[in-house]
């Protein structure tokens, strides 16, 4: 089996985060939900939640699934790497991604969530594609919707195809060729933290050398941005007239009116560069002329993350085989 569905961007202005519809029960209740390598929990707002806590996402409400069953005694609580977070009970039902169900996949239902959830109106959930390891279901872990499905996919693998402003596509079971060019170069995954880690061969700031360094981190498609070591990040910003690392607005500023240099990381012998117009995220407040840079340091965050902003310019394989590696190829 195999399975095709769109990583659609929930901003016009710049890519914080991707949803993609996901059915859920009997009769099918549809849900936007935030494909996230980097965590290993289904959750959904839920028919459990206090209505304060809920503004404008949909709900998953079990009992109104003939195919639903409580996973009696069975609780999660999950924090994202933002500080964000939710908990709540489990069910099982019927899921579908683009085509693809897996039955009996354990939800979790929140009956609580943290304030930055219920602000962000366009995701009714995550979907965790990290591996089953870092499941926070208790008293028994339970398994991811790729894990649930690997057994019945033409492949073990799901490929993400992440775009700059528009929408892409997750796909589950297959690669498909049309979505790429070149080779696809396949490096070792280590899942032991759970995440898809894989090493980096380097980096090039704009046209200046390539830095042949290995560096290790995650590829994480539920974070927007990059976040690498020091040495890295003040290199790209030596490049920019007027930058600083802001304590107040947590990160590397820049007047947005500055020229940014592109930004090459490798992959193998693989290079894949980030352009200027991608570099630059957001404006720290909304029409504030000091925009927020899209490559940050991963001092505070403890891992190197390769989010969205590095993803969006490749064709990315997360292979589940034994042993998982990660493919990437310029599209
Ligand atoms: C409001 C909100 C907050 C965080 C996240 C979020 N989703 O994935 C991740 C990253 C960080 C790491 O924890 C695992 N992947 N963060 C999503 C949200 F909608």
């Amino acid at each position: 089996s195999t399975g095709s569905a769109a990583a659609v961007p929930i901003n016009a202005e710049f890519d914080i985060a991707y949803v993609t519809p996901v059915t859920l029960g009997t009769p099918p209740q549809t849900l936007q939900l935030d494909f996230d390598s980097g965590s290993s929990d289904l959750w959904v707002f839920s028919s459990h939640l206090p209505t304060s806590q809920i503004r404008g996402q949909e709900i998953y409400a079990p009992n109104k699934s003939s195919t639903a069953k409580l996973l009696d005694g069975h609780s999660w609580s999950i924090t994202y790497g933002d500080g964000s977070g939710s908990r709540g009970n489990v069910y099982t039902d019927n899921v579908t991604v683009g085509g693809l169900m897996v039955e009996r996949q354990a939800i979790e239902c929140a009956q609580q969530v943290s304030s930055s959830f219920t602000s962000e109106a366009h995701i009714d959930g995550l979907v965790g594609l990290g591996f089953s390891t870092l499941n926070t279901v208790s008293p028994k872990s339970q398994l991811t919707f790729f894990d649930n499905a690997k057994g019945a996919l033409d492949s073990p693998v799901f490929t993400a195809d992440l775009k700059h402003k528009q929408a892409g596509t997750y796909d589950f079971g297959f690669i498909d060729k049309a979505k790429y060019t070149g080779e696809i170069t396949y490096v070792p995954v280590n899942n032991d933290p759970g995440y898809w880690t894989f090493s980096s061969s380097g980096y090039a700031v704009g046209s200046g050398n390539f830095s042949a360094s290995p560096i290790s981190g995650i590829a994480d498609t539920g974070t927007s941005l990059i976040y690498l070591p020091t040495a890295v990040v003040t290199a790209y910003y030596r490049q920019v007239q007027g930058a600083t690392n802001s304590r107040s607005y947590g990160g590397y500023v820049f007047p947005c009116s500055a020229t940014l240099p592109s930004f090459t990381f490798g992959v193998g012998e693989a290079r894949f560069t980030i352009p200027p117009a991608y570099m630059s995220y957001a404006a720290v407040t909304p029409g504030s002329s000091t925009c927020f840079g899209g490559l940050q340091s991963s001092n505070g965050v403890g891992i190197n993350i390769w989010g969205d902003l590095a993803l969006k310019v490749a064709f990315v394989v997360f292979n589940g085989g034994t042993p998982p590696t990660i493919g990437w190829a310029a599209k």
